[in-house]
């Protein structure tokens, strides 16, 4: 757990370039076309206790439409007739964070990969439907989907060794995304990451430009990954207990650096973590899911100050040891 000031009370240099800048896991296999079946949104029949407002898509403007919109996916295995993630829903608007929470197991990355299209089989999404910028990722084809990822929605996990090609240097991975995907030449290309890397805060980007993967520390890493998925200016990015490795130190530089795009480029974030400081950081909006349910869903501030569910009760409890106060606002800790 890390102590960490409310998002409220932490101010974000200025100093990151990067919107236009891009993309996604270089190495990342481009995944299949996501075929899942979708179905009209329904309310969940006895949903969890929530504050959630939901969008009205008329008069929408660009700046409250949602970038992405989950409506009561259902996630699971058909042929097995096994059903993990039992609905989620959730709007996520430019320049906003939504964090996911909960138990190992709950279902928090499963719910991060449907949205990206990238469910390992055999989990499918079984019912429900995620839209970025109002289309249905269920109709995508595989070329749509290629143009999407990168420019439009983008992902950092944990383990970015793991994400990158260990026999690649670092710089030619960046590079390789703004070429494919920017259009930009080969010295342009080349430019530009090494911009990113310093944008994300990497203090000898040249050198870390030339290297390999093996010799980055995993903080290193984990920046260069993110470099990558912002490279080619995604409007949403999904970060996936990306800060979950690191030491405090540089956890907090990586938040900082998100909350950063985020102020000055409208990115629009997912948050999962296990770690309601990293949360109470960054994000407006707190779902939390424990066995594959949503139990609690709403503003950030309001689910930890008045938790309206005995595990979000719990959670906090666990996190109160040590020391949930140090990291919210004094004006929100009512
Ligand atoms: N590739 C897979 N193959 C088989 N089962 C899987 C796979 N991925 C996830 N599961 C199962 O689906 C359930 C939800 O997993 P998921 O990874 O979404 O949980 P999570 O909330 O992200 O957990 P954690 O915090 O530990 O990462 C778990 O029971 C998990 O064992």
């Amino acid at each position: 757990m890390t102590p960490l000031p409310s998002k409220t009370a932490r101010t974000a240099p200025p100093d990151a370039d990067s919107h236009d800048a891009d993309s996604h896991d270089p190495r990342s296999p481009a995944p299949d076309d996501p075929q899942a079946p979708h179905a009209p949104h329904s309310p969940a029949p006895d949903g969890p206790a929530t504050t959630h407002a939901s969008h009205a898509a008329a008069g929408a403007t660009a700046a409250t439409r949602p970038v992405l919109s989950v409506r009561d996916v259902r996630i699971g295995h058909p042929a097995g007739d096994r059903e993990i993630v039992h609905g989620v829903s959730f709007d996520l608007t430019p320049g906003k964070a939504l964090g996911i929470v909960g138990e190992s197991g709950s279902g928090k990355t499963l719910t991060c990969r449907a949205a990206l299209g990238i469910l390992p089989p055999p989990f499918e999404v079984t019912a429900g439907t995620v839209e970025i910028d109002g289309t249905p990722i269920a109709e995508l084809t595989p070329r749509q989907w290629t143009e999407l990822r990168g420019t439009t929605i983008s992902a950092v996990f944990q383990d970015p060794a793991s994400y990158l090609n260990p026999s690649l240097r670092v710089g030619a991975q960046i590079a390789e995304v703004l070429r494919v995907k920017k259009g930009l030449t080969r010295r342009e290309a080349r430019a530009r990451s090494v911009e990113l890397l310093r944008s994300v805060r990497l203090r000898d980007p040249e050198l870390v430009h030339g290297q390999y993967p093996y010799e980055l520390s995993g903080g290193m890493l984990q920046r260069v990954l993110i470099a990558a998925a912002i490279a080619a200016g995604p409007r949403i990015l999904i970060a996936d207990e990306a800060t979950t490795a690191l030491d405090v130190t540089v956890q907090a530089e990586i938040l900082d650096l998100l909350e950063d795009l985020r102020e000055r480029t409208g990115l629009a974030l997912v948050v999962v973590s296990h770690d309601l400081a990293v949360v109470a950081q960054l994000c407006d909006e707190v779902l939390v899911m424990r066995g594959g349910e949503v139990v609690e869903q709403g503003p950030t501030s309001q689910v930890l100050h008045n938790p309206q569910h005995p595990y979000t009760r719990l959670l906090i409890a666990e996190h109160e040891q040590y020391g949930l106060d140090r990291f919210l606002a004094p004006e929100e800790a009512a």
